[in-house]
C-alpha cells in the first residue's frame, strides 16, 4: 500500500493505492504457478501419449507375430488366410484370376538326418528367401508348417502360375545352401491350381483350390519329385482327381 501526496498549484491531493511492487508480486506468482501447471499438464500428456503409442506398437508387434512364421519371416497360415481372402475379394471385384501353388521339399527328412535340424532350418530360410526374390509384390507366400509352403498369385491363371512354379523349382534345383563348411542341395515338388469363380466368391474358397493343388503336389511326389504338377483342366470345368505333370 502506498500513500501519495501531491502539491499542485497550492492544492493538496492525496492518493492512496497499491505500490507497483505489490501489484507485480501477486501477478508474478500467478504466472509462475500457471507455467508450472502447464508444464506438469504437458508432461502428463506426453507420458499418456507415450504410453498409448508404446501400447499400440506392442499390439501391432504381437499381431504381426501371430501372423508370421518366426523361422522364415513369411506369413503363417493365419497371416496367409487374411491376405488371401482380401486378394480373392479384389479379384472377384475386378475380374482377374487367382491361382495357388503348394510346394513341399523333397526328402527333407534326409537333409535333417544328414545336416542336423539347423541345416534343415537353413534350407527352409533359403526357400523363403528364394520365394521372396522370385515372386511379385502382390503374391502372397506363406509357410504352413514343416517343409510345406504355399503361394497365392493374384493376376495369374493356371498356365502363368505353373510357369512361376517351374521357375522356382529350377531355381531350387540349381542353388546351394552353405551350412558351415558344408554345401546342402535340395529340390521341391509343386502342385498348382486356379480358383474357380465360385471359389473366389466363397468364404475361404481358396482352401478348396489349395486342396486341389495338394492333390497335384501328391502326383508330383509319386511321379518322382522335383517337378511341377497342375490340376488337369481349366479351373471352371475341373473335376477332382486329375492332374498333369511336367
Ligand atoms: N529343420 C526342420 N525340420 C522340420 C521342421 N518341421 C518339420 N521338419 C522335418 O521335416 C521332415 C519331413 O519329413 P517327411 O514328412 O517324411 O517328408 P520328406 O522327408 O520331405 O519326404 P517327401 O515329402 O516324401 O519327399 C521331418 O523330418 C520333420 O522333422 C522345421 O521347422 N525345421
Amino acid at each position: 500500500m502506498g500513500v501519495f501526496l501531491n502539491i499542485n498549484e497550492g492544492k493538496w491531493v492525496l492518493g492512496v493505492g497499491l505500490a507497483e511492487r505489490d501489484i507485480l508480486h501477486g501477478w508474478r506468482w500467478q504466472v509462475c504457478w500457471t507455467v508450472l501447471a502447464l508444464l506438469i499438464t504437458a508432461g502428463l500428456q506426453w507420458m499418456l501419449l507415450h504410453y498409448i503409442h508404446a501400447n499400440f506398437l506392442q499390439r501391432e508387434r504381437l499381431g504381426q507375430e501371430a501372423r508370421q512364421d518366426p523361422l522364415t519371416g513369411l506369413a503363417n497360415r493365419r497371416g496367409f488366410d487374411g491376405r488371401a481372402q482380401r486378394a480373392c475379394s479384389q479379384a472377384l471385384r475386378y475380374g482377374y484370376p487367382v491361382s495357388v501353388l503348394t510346394l513341399d521339399l523333397d526328402l527333407f527328412k534326409q537333409i535333417n538326418d544328414s545336416y542336423g535340424h539347423d541345416g534343415g532350418d537353413a534350407v527352409l530360410r533359403c526357400v523363403a528367401q528364394t520365394l521372396q526374390r522370385q515372386l511379385r509384390a502382390g503374391d502372397i507366400a506363406a509357410r504352413f508348417g514343416g517343409e510345406e509352403f504355399v503361394v497365392a498369385m493374384p493376376h495369374s491363371g493356371l498356365a502363368a502360375a505353373a510357369d512361376v512354379a517351374e521357375r522356382i523349382r529350377a531355381s531350387f534345383a540349381t542353388q546351394t545352401v552353405t551350412f558351415g563348411d558344408r554345401i546342402i542341395r535340395f529340390t521341391a515338388s509343386f502342385g498348382v491350381a486356379q480358383l474357380t469363380a465360385v471359389e473366389l466368391e466363397a468364404h475361404e474358397g481358396i482352401h478348396a483350390a489349395l486342396a486341389r493343388a495338394d492333390q497335384a503336389l501328391y502326383r508330383a511326389k509319386l511321379e518322382g519329385r522335383n517337378r511341377v504338377c497342375t490340376e488337369a483342366r481349366p479351373a471352371a470345368t475341373y473335376q477332382p482327381g486329375t492332374a498333369t505333370c511336367r
